[in-house]
């Protein structure tokens, strides 16, 4: 007897290889791919096929497909992250483990990433941001929004991470780290002059960098002259000392460093950027957060903010929040098929890969009503959004481990930002691309205008 043919979801898989990749990079570099994903929904529906990047592809949209990826079992859908990702931040990177070593692994960086731990640096943020501010903000008429806050949050993570402070070593290594992302989505092709191989040299110089770094941290360890709150490497070093199971490998705390970098790196810069712009944009948004702001800035002389002033920036967050809705940095996340499985009575086999929006979850009027109107209020009782349905920060077991470190990051620039600084946008325009991150046409150029403090 024949068995009846597996039922794929509808959609087409265009030509061989190719499939649809060109027209959706191309609607990424133009910003229309949220055009681009509706006309998908509308003509196939919530789970449809394509082939993207040489590998046959399963969309899902929606709240319940959200609900599947990040609750499904991680022996049927893996992470998936293109070849060159993982030759450039090692097979031990987070992203690329799964099962317990995945949860081990992630328990030690959370161990350093959760609050409890993270309201000690709030202090060395504030600095990094104050002599940012006067480095390249003050005396300068126009700025170039994008690229600064790279720096800035860059500064910030290799303060806390590396616990280096400014200097050359640090300048040299920002360098590193962008040639070394130039090549994570590239084709993993090992040549001289290729985009690829100079983003493996950087990573190699990148890696032998954190190596004498670990070495050092050990020997400062042991002779008690640091302690495992110094900085994130000094933290993995003393993760496991009485249960040796959990215990990271060097190579381990290599790659992690690296995935933890280049995850901040993007992200949090992208958000900032957008909030200078909406607050560019936005008087009455802009006014409200000023007076948020000025009333912690009033109880304090020259002291550095503290855990407690975050706590009363509660609309400048929510107006974070809204802003990742209408602007997630990260449209959304692959994952690969490890087993075939049923997904609303489709079949979906073994080595396809499945991708999801979060942009298109945070546009659906069904959840957030008039999705296009920007409104901070919708967050006053985030327990009123329903589950999977604000996704910039993921879900799920891979839910964003430095969602609070990126919340401090915001919080305390937006702070000195408006504190010390008006400013308008040189181009109302301001068109960005994505690759796959926004990227402003201009970099975001403002003309500024210091603040009497
Ligand atoms: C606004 C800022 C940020 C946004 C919107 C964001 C978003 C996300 C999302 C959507 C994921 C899940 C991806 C998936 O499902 O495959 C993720 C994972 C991750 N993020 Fe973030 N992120 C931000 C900031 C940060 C920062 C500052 C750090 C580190 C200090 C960080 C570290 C990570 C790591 C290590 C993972 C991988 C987690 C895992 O595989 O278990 N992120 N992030």
């Amino acid at each position: 007897r024949k068995t009846p043919p597996k039922k794929h979801p509808p959609g087409s898989m265009g030509f061989p290889l190719i499939g649809q990749t060109l027209s959706f990079l191309h609607a990424m570099r133009t910003n229309s791919i949220e055009q681009w994903l509706l006309q998908r929904t509308s003509k196939y529906g919530p789970v449809s096929k394509l082939s993207l990047f040489g590998t046959p592809t399963v969309f899902v949209h929606g709240q319940s497909a959200n609900k599947f990826i990040f609750t499904c079992d991680g022996n049927v859908l893996g992470n998936h992250q293109p070849p060159s990702f993982k030759r450039i931040c090692g097979e031990r990177n987070m992203t690329a483990l799964i099962g317990d070593d995945h949860k081990r692994v992630r328990g030690a960086l959370v161990s350093f990433l959760k609050p409890e731990m993270l309201k000690q640096y709030v202090g060395k943020m504030d600095e990094e941001v104050r002599n940012h501010v006067e480095m390249h903000w003050h005396g300068n008429q126009k700025v170039m929004v994008m690229p600064l806050m790279k720096t800035l949050t860059f500064n910030m993570m290799s303060s806390l991470i590396f616990g280096i402070g400014k200097g050359e070593t640090r300048n040299n290594l920002i360098e590193l780290l962008q040639h070394m992302m130039n090549g994570l989505m590239s084709l993993p092709i090992n040549l001289p002059f290729t985009r690829f191989n100079r983003s493996l040299k950087a990573s190699a110089q990148l890696r032998a960098f954190i190596k004498n770094l670990i070495s050092e941290r050990k020997a400062a360890l042991e002779q008690r002259v640091a302690d495992t709150r110094k900085d994130l490497i000094a933290c993995l070093l003393g993760i496991g000392k009485t249960e040796p199971s959990i215990r990271m490998s060097d190579e381990e705390i290599v790659d992690n460093v690296i995935s933890v970098m280049i995850a901040g790196y993007d992200t949090s810069s992208v958000l900032i950027t957008f909030l200078v712009r909406l607050l560019g944009m936005d008087r009455s948004v802009y006014d409200k957060i000023v007076q948020e702001q000025e009333k912690i800035a009033k109880t304090k002389t020259s002291e550095l903010l503290s855990w407690d002033d975050l706590a009363k920036m509660k609309y400048t967050w929510r107006v974070a929040m809204e802003t990742l809705r209408m602007n997630p940095p990260l449209l959304g996340s692959l994952r690969k098929v490890l087993k075939d499985f049923e997904y609303e009575g489709y079949t979906i086999p073994k080595g396809w890969q499945v991708i999801r929006a979060a942009n298109m979850t945070h546009m659906d009027e069904r959840i957030f009503s008039d999705p296009s109107k920007f409104d901070p209020a919708r967050f006053e009782k985030q327990a009123s959004i329903p589950p999977y349905c604000f996704v910039a920060f993921g879900g799920g077991a891979r839910i964003c481990p430095g969602n609070e470190f990126a919340r401090i990051e915001t919080l305390v620039t937006i702070h000195y930002l408006v504190t010390r600084f008006k400013w308008k946008l040189c181009c109302l325009d301001n068109s960005f691309s994505r690759n796959p991150f926004p990227v402003f046409n201009d970099g975001m150029l403002i003309e500024i205008e210091p603040k009497d403090c």
